[in-house]
């Protein structure tokens, strides 16, 4: 079922237009504080906001009053799995299935059929209070799709769990996905690729970035974007062979097949770090920048300059503090530009 929201919640700064094609995931990128937990929560209605909230053809919010909660038909598995503490597992996950009129014996063989699909069925006579994270994200899993509803909103579902448990997660996320509406927060790129049609990329607030996953993550059009999909960003002009940046720089790159750029139009490249290399000296077409900040990265370095990033081996970083003036160029193939129009 189609969802177009445009809410703010004043108290938060959050303020966002989203909209998911019915079937598809969404997935809601941005760093810790971006907002992207206060937006699943005013779609589910368990804050208060003010906008427009249409789910199919059903108006949840913007109407003369907003729906409430319970009758929105909207799953959520939260951050903390929010489980109903004194019940069973069993009893959580046929709790939605109860309240839409169920019997206590119908809801039970429901609640048992999606412990099956979340592989979790010898935890149904457990409370929910012995469970571990990673058990109670299951559980959490379950009891939103039991209740079958229109729009399934996970936050950050991944999160704090061992690596083969997120890991094992990821793959019953991905096929419970699978032809569903839903909206999937998380700061991992990963995830975006992995399990969503469609991104938004969420900074202080604000959707600065709305489209196709490959597109918004591969072509960023602002800095933020590129950050969070691992990339640096360079805008400027496209000469047929380089890209010409407001600060006079040549940057020679080839034209991309996706959003081809033309000549004497704005244009970007997007490259990743280890697209890059630091240079001893300014050779042409390489890019002049200073260290913002260097950290460990796997078994190197990434130097953070003010325009660009790139990573090196350790003895290569000997020296370059804050500040210090570095040259970047592209390590193999030319960067690919794209319009940006
Ligand atoms: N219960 C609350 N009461 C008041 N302000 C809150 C509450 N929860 C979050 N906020 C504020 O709302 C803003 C958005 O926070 P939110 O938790 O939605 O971000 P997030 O992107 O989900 O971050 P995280 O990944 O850390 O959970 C922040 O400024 C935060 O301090």
């Amino acid at each position: 079922m189609r969802l177009e929201a445009a809410l703010t919640v004043a108290a938060r700064g959050v303020d966002v237009t989203l909209s998911v094609p019915d079937g598809t995931t969404l997935a809601l990128l941005g760093p810790n504080g971006a907002g992207k937990s206060t937006v699943l929560e005013a779609l589910a209605g368990m804050v208060a906001a003010e906008g427009r909230i249409a789910l199919g053809d059903r108006l949840l919010l913007g109407g003369p009053r907003p729906v409430p909660s319970h009758r929105r038909r909207i799953g959520i598995v939260t951050q903390d799995s929010a489980l109903l503490p004194s019940l069973t597992v069993r009893d959580n996950v046929g709790f939605g299935p109860r309240a839409s009129g169920m019997t206590r014996e119908a809801s039970r063989t429901e609640a048992d059929r999606w412990l099956t699909r979340v592989d979790a069925t010898d935890l149904a006579a457990r409370t929910v209070d012995s469970l571990s994270g990673g058990q109670a994200r299951r559980v959490a899993l379950a009891r939103a799709l039991a209740a079958t509803p229109d729009l399934l909103l996970l936050d950050e579902p991944f999160a704090a769990l061992d690596l083969e448990v997120a890991t094992a997660m990821r793959s019953l996320v991905g096929s419970v996905l699978a032809e569903r509406t839903a909206v999937l927060a998380t700061h991992e790129v990963l995830d975006a690729f992995a399990l969503a049609q469609d991104v938004a990329v969420l900074d202080s607030g604000r959707v600065v970035e709305h489209g196709p996953t490959e597109r918004v993550l591969t072509r960023p059009r602002t800095a933020f974007a590129a950050r969070m999909a691992g990339r640096s960003l360079l805008v400027g002009t496209w000469t047929g062979h380089a890209l010409v940046t407001p600060e006079g720089d040549s940057v020679p790159a080839s034209a991309g097949s996706e959003e081809k750029p033309r000549e004497g139009e704005p244009a970007a490249i997007a490259p990743r770090p280890r697209e890059l290399r630091l240079v001893s000296e300014p050779t042409p077409g390489a890019i002049p920048d200073r260290v913002r900040a260097v950290e460990p990265h796997g078994d190197g370095v990434r130097i953070h300059g003010e325009r660009l990033a790139t990573d090196v081996d350790p003895e290569q970083a000997v020296g370059l503090v804050p500040g210090a003036r570095i040259h970047l160029a592209p390590a193999g193939d030319p960067p690919r530009a794209y319009a940006v129009t």
